[in-house]
Parts: structure tokens; C-alpha cells; sequence
């Protein structure tokens, strides 16, 4: 059964007056001099629909500050009574729930940490049941789509429609610059199966640094995402938490200023023909790129009856390297990005490898 998902749409539930859904704040409620100030200077920016602050913290090691917890929700009711601004908070458990909502929370949404456990989900829909509030869940840690789609599935089993995703990068092991891996097709997937659900770039938590929100928010603005969420502190070197990836709200300011807000689509004719046109040719090349894989895939099985006849193995080390190495060669002569043709070959060569042992596992003979 394909999934789907009832979504209201994002104005709907927010007012941004057709503009990306703006989130800042910061990563944690120190005191109530902290919220209140940077939701004020926030809220000047004129560009901020919402005020984003952690009250209760996850942290990986025990002894870390983990948020001051009910205490920081009457400087929340603060600082919406002085900005007008609604307010959003991550919530773990019900009781989390329960406190946010009676203090008037008006957006809760799921950390990555609690989105890996189907239990805590549950959980979180069951204490949701019969009450109307957004709900925004992060992508979990893990690189895990079906996780990230199981969470949403549990929420809106329990009637939220006013749900959005919030993608936030994954912890892949591998070595990145940035804090958390984004995996951007993990987005395009989960758009993809949810085409109605908004998703919200967390360049904040993908970057881990402030050098790179920027180039993050654009790429997040770039792939058509609904809105943006980004940490904002009034002394960010001195933040409780998350120091080196909070901004000023001037600095943040700045950076809503030079990001380049493209359209999904536009009604201009030329542009239309021309897409018209080179979709087509790109059409054409697809089905050539398609045709000349299975000629390919033709070739390895044949090589594989005879491999099978003489018992010889699949994997050639110094085949492959060979052949890895003159594509991807050739592929920087051609001008492209030297990791896609590697990355290529090493798909084609596994499903090579894969394809040969079916058939040098059957037991007929080549004629
Ligand atoms: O050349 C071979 O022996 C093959 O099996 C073909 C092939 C390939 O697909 O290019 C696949 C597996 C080997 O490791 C090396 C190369």
C-alpha cells in the first residue's frame, strides 16, 4: 500500500504571505532576559513568523546543561505577548505535551533523537489525540527514511494534520564538513512519497558552524523547501548550548537577506518552451543512458557462462581497477563531477557482481 498522509497546507496553519515559513530563536531558554531579548530583536527583523526555543534538551552525555525545563515556559508566554509571535517548542514526552500546551505553545515538534524511537512516537501521537496544534518532525539521527515516515504515519494516525517535516542532517559515521551529513535524497524521498507535507531546513543543526548556514539555507531555499529554521542567540559565543552554530538575530537578518528565493515554477512562455524542449532531449538521453546499461548488463551475464563453465570468480580486482579508474578519467576529460562517475561504476559494478552470481548459480550450461 502506497503511504499518504492528510496535511493541511502550511498557510493554512501560519500566516508567511506566500514567503518560506521562518523559525529562529534559540537553541535553548536560558533565562528569561535571553528569550525575551532575542525574540524582541527577532521579531524587528520583520522577517521571523515564528520563535523557536529548546526547554527541554537531549543531550548525549549525562552532566551537560539540558534545559531549564518548566521553568523557561512563563518566559515564553513573555515573549510572545511582546513580539505577537507564535512559539514552538521540541517536545520528548507527554508530559512535555501537557506543560507546552497549557502554557500555550503554539507549534511542538519532535527532535531526532525521539523520532528513532517508534515507542516515544507513539507515545507523543497517543498524548496528541482530539487536540489541534502543529507538529514538525525531525529527521531522525539515522539515515533511516522508513523511521521518518513511520513517525509522521503515527502523528497523523492520531488526527494532527498540521504536520511538517524538518530536515536536520543525518549522523552517518562518515567523515563530513558539516556537523550532520544533509543526504539530501533522503528529503527528495520523503517529498517524493508526502508530496503535500512541508519540509523546513534546519541548516543550524546540518552545519554545526556558522560558516556554513549560508551555502546550507540556499541549497534548502534551491531544492523548493517550505521554510527554514534557523538558531538565533542574542550572545551566541556564550550560548548554554549549540555556541558555535547560533547567530546573532542581525547576523541572521543579514544572511534572510542574501538568500535567493526562487519560485516552483514559472507562467513565462519562452521559459516554458525552452523547458519543453530541452526536457525532450533530456528524455532522449535518459532512454539511450538506459538502453546502454542493459547492453552492458547483456554483455556481464554472457561473460558469466563462461566464467561459470570455467569456474573462475566474479570479482576481478584488477579488472575493476582498471575499469574504475579509465571512466573516471575519462569522466573529468568529459567535465564531470569525478565522484558521479566513480560513484556510478561502483553500482554498475556491484550489480554486476550481483547479476553474475545469479547466473553462475543457476546449473544450466552455456550452449
Ligand atoms: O571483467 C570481468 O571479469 C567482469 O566480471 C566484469 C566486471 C564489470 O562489470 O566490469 C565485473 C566484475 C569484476 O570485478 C570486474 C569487472
Amino acid at each position: 500500500m502506497k503511504p499518504s498522509l492528510e496535511v493541511l497546507p502550511l498557510n493554512s496553519w501560519v500566516e508567511t504571505n506566500g514567503k518560506p515559513l521562518i523559525i529562529s530563536g534559540p537553541c535553548s531558554a536560558e533565562t528569561e532576559e535571553q528569550l525575551v531579548e532575542t525574540a524582541r530583536q527577532l521579531s524587528q527583523l520583520g522577517a521571523v513568523h515564528v520563535i523557536r526555543a529548546g526547554v527541554w534538551k537531549p543531550r548525549t552525555r549525562p552532566g551537560s546543561f539540558e534545559g531549564m525545563g518548566k521553568a523557561a515556559l512563563p518566559w515564553i508566554q513573555r515573549a510572545k505577548a511582546e513580539t505577537g509571535l507564535p512559539f514552538a517548542v521540541e517536545v520528548a514526552t507527554p508530559e512535555h505535551i501537557e506543560l507546552a500546551l497549557k502554557y500555550g505553545v503554539d507549534i511542538l515538534w519532535v527532535g531526532a533523537r525521539t523520532t528513532v524511537n517508534p515507542f516515544n512516537v507513539q507515545e507523543i501521537a497517543d498524548a496528541l489525540r482530539g487536540v489541534d496544534v502543529p507538529v514538525l518532525v525531525k529527521n531522525p539521527v539515522n539515515p533511516d527514511l522508513a523511521l521518518w515516515i513511520g513517525a509522521f504515519e503515527r502523528i497523523a494516525g492520531a488526527g494532527i494534520t498540521k504536520l511538517g517535516a524538518i530536515h536536520r542532517g543525518f549522523s552517518t559515521g562518515e567523515a563530513s564538513k558539516y556537523r550532520n551529513v544533509p543526504l539530501w535524497q533522503m528529503a527528495i524521498e520523503l517529498k517524493s512519497t508526502f508530496p503535500n507535507l512541508p519540509i523546513i531546513g534546519d541548516p543550524s543543526h546540518m552545519a554545526g558552524k556558522r560558516a556554513y548556514l549560508q551555502e546550507l539555507a540556499q541549497m534548502q531555499m534551491d531544492l523548493n523547501y517550505d521554510g527554514l529554521i534557523v538558531e538565533s542567540h542574542i550572545d551566541p559565543d556564550n550560548a548554554w548550548s549549540d555556541a558555535a552554530q547560533q547567530l546573532t538575530p542581525a547576523a541572521f537578518g543579514e544572511m534572510l537577506e542574501h538568500l535567493h528565493i526562487r519560485k516552483a515554477d514559472s507562467p513565462n512562455l519562452e521559459f516554458q518552451n525552452a523547458l519543453e524542449q530541452i526536457r525532450s532531449k533530456i528524455d532522449n538521453v535518459d532512454r539511450q543512458l538506459v538502453e546502454t546499461l542493459a547492453a552492458r548488463m547483456a554483455l556481464v551475464e554472457k561473460l558469466a557462462e563462461y566464467k561459470r563453465d570455467n569456474n573462475v570468480t566474479v570479482f576481478q580486482p584488477e579488472r575493476w581497477k582498471e575499469v574504475h579508474e579509465t571512466r573516471a578519467k575519462q569522466g573529468k576529460k568529459m567535465g564531470l563531477y569525478p565522484e558521479l562517475v566513480e560513484e556510478i561504476f561502483k553500482i554498475i559494478h556491484m550489480e554486476s557482481i550481483r547479476k553474475q552470481t545469479e547466473v553462475m548459480n543457476s546449473n544450466e550450461q552455456s550452449a
